[in-house]
């Protein structure tokens, strides 16, 4: 049976099946539609101004349109000043005129005469200022959207500036925007307190012009550019920008997936993202059409790191091979783990010191393999070679639809780190952590280890370079893992800190390779937070696992199993 869909009392009540049968049905009728257009077509900078005064109750509507402009983390950082006061509206005309002829007296000849003749007054004829401020006392970082671009405050002023502008358009008011103060001066005239600062004066008024154009390319002093000039498909013209990065044969599960996805959550009888985080992974897997999976395979890859001779590792390395034939016999902790969650498990040798496990498929690098300090990890070949044969693991074990990632490798930690800070562009200590057990001198050994490898090697690497340079092997083979698997287009659980700096380079060569991502747990281990961000992904888990073997990811693969058969078996509402 279905159930009727529960219309929520408050907020959006449309359904996704309305909105997917008429996704244009938001617009407003076309009366409305076409007045808009009208008005921003129409909207001009006025001069010149009728001295009759402008009624209160429209003063308020333009205002208040002002008012509901966008703002950034709806901060709404704007005041207006409104001044009616004769006084300073003469001083603020007297610092304009000054400022004028400044300027003029920079321009050559031609140009100054031109901005001498526009007609610039308008601050003291019309009957009203409104000077836009923008208050910028509260810290930057505590407004949602501002901590990456602190002058988005301004930019939302400037907003309101439109919204007032085209509803004064509208009423058949005039406004001039000048900008031709020193700001300070400005400032000092309203007596605006330190951290407020101002957009300029808007002169509002009844316009005692009617410019059918803008003055200023009446005027000749510009003209508007053709639309295709300042319209650009998809990057920066070539000749300006940086070289194009290598074509990705991947590409990201198309719209319709995604937003079918999403219809269809919109559909069960619960509020809509009811399991958060949870609710994210489900949607990843059902846009990538892997919404009837019921297993997978964890990828558990293992290698030793020559880099462990710099005392990084709080174990021997020889724990690497022993914890991998154990893996092979299906009894460590990452095989009993994929083994209760019902997934398969492939373990590759991508270098254990000694002869070939047995039981695991083999893919060691050929080359001479370093200690990052003095010597490269492995050379070029052998990490393209190692991401290949990775790749190749991927496509073929992606089918299954689900891939676990997990690495064993004594010392990988240190060589995930090294990755990571030349990756991200960070500190040492930003990403050398407690690894599987480190005490507080070990940490500090590995940011030095870490500090002489990039100084070594240098940070502006490309993903590839960086791999052979810094990486691991098994660290080679997981990032190829990624990539075939999102080329198969499987879900790709990652596990800790090192699988989540395997899976940066992927998405680092093949940006697409990101949206068949989903970050199994934020590890304990330093550095995963700031990895996890750059992959730009949530992580499903917050248990401080450090067990690596892809333990963290094949826990996080078995609740994900478990969000998607809820996703298939709840209710659906009717529509
Ligand atoms: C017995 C044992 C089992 C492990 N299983 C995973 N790791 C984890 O610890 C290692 C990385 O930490 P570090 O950089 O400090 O060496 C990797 O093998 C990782 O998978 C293990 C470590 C040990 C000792
Ligand atoms: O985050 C991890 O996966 C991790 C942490 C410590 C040791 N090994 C792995």
């Amino acid at each position: 049976m279905t159930y009727p869909r529960p219309v929520p009392l408050i907020g959006d009540g449309t359904a996704a099946t309305e909105r997917a049968a008429d996704p244009a049905g938001w617009a407003l009728p076309d009366a409305d539609r076409a007045g808009l257009y009208r008005t921003v077509e129409a909207r001009r900078d006025v001069r010149r101004y009728r001295p009759d005064p402008v009624p209160d109750e429209v003063l308020t509507r333009v205002l208040t349109a002002a008012h509901q402009a966008p703002s950034v983390g709806h901060s709404q950082p704007w005041r207006f000043v409104v001044v009616r006061d004769a006084g300073i509206r003469d001083t603020a005309a007297v610092l304009t005129d000054r400022e004028r002829l400044r300027q003029a007296a920079q321009l050559d000849p031609d140009a100054a005469a031109r901005l001498l003749d526009l007609q610039l007054a308008g601050v003291r004829e019309a009957p009203l200022g409104v000077v836009v401020c923008c208050d910028r006392r509260a810290p930057a970082a505590g407004v949602l959207g501002r901590a990456t671009f602190p002058d988005a405050d301004l930019w939302s002023c400037a907003t309101a500036v439109q919204n007032l502008w085209l509803a004064a358009r509208a009423e058949g008011l005039g406004v001039g925007w000048v900008t031709l103060f020193r700001p300070e001066e400005l400032a000092a005239l309203l007596g605006l307190p330190d951290g407020v600062v101002t957009l300029g004066w808007l002169c509002l008024g009844w316009p005692d012009e009617r410019p059918p154009a803008p003055g200023l390319e009446r005027a000749a002093w510009s003209r508007r550019q053709p639309l295709s000039d300042v319209v650009l498909a998809d990057r920066w013209p070539a000749e300006e920008a940086a070289p194009a990065p290598p074509p990705s044969r991947l590409r990201s599960p198309v719209p319709e997936q995604v937003v079918g996805a999403r219809d269809d959550a919109d559909r069960l009888l619960t509020p809509p993202g009811s399991l958060g985080v949870l609710d994210g992974a489900v949607a990843r897997a059902v846009a990538l059409g892997r919404g009837g999976l019921t297993g997978g395979v964890l990828v558990l890859a293992a290698a030793d790191h020559p880099v462990t001779a710099h005392r990084v590792s709080a174990y021997p390395a020889s724990a690497t091979r022993d914890v991998v034939t154990a893996a092979v016999a299906g009894v460590a902790m990452g095989a009993t783990a994929a083994r209760s969650a019902g997934l398969d498990l492939v373990v590759v040798d991508a270098g254990v010191t000694g002869p070939p496990v047995p039981g695991a498929v083999v893919a060691r690098p050929s080359g001479v393999r370093g200690d990052l300090v003095t010597e490269p990890a492995m050379t070029a070949a052998d990490a393209a070679a190692l991401l290949a044969a990775g790749r190749a693991l991927g496509v073929e074990h992606g089918r299954a639809g689900l891939v676990a990632l997990g690495e064993v490798g004594v010392g990988n930690t240190t060589v995930a780190a090294a990755l990571a800070a030349a990756l991200l562009h960070v500190e040492p200590a930003v990403v050398a952590g407690l690894g599987s057990g480190a005490d507080a001198a070990m940490v500090e050994r590995k940011r030095d280890v870490v500090a002489a490898a990039l100084t070594r090697a240098g940070t502006d690497l490309d993903p590839l370079t960086a791999l052979a340079e810094l990486g691991g092997p098994e660290l080679a083979v997981l990032a190829g893992v990624v990539l075939g698997s999102a080329e198969a287009g499987a879900v790709v659980v990652l596990d800790g800190f090192a699988t989540a700096v395997a899976a940066l380079v992927a998405v680092l060569l093949e940006p697409a390779a990101q949206s068949a991502l989903v970050a199994g747990q934020r590890s304990r281990e330093r550095g995963s937070d700031a990895v996890l961000q750059a992959l730009g992904c949530e992580p499903l888990l917050d248990l401080r696992l450090r067990a690596g073997e892809g333990v963290g990811a094949v826990l996080a693969a078995g609740l994900l199993l478990h969000g998607l058969r809820m996703r298939r078996e709840t209710a659906r509402v009717d529509s």
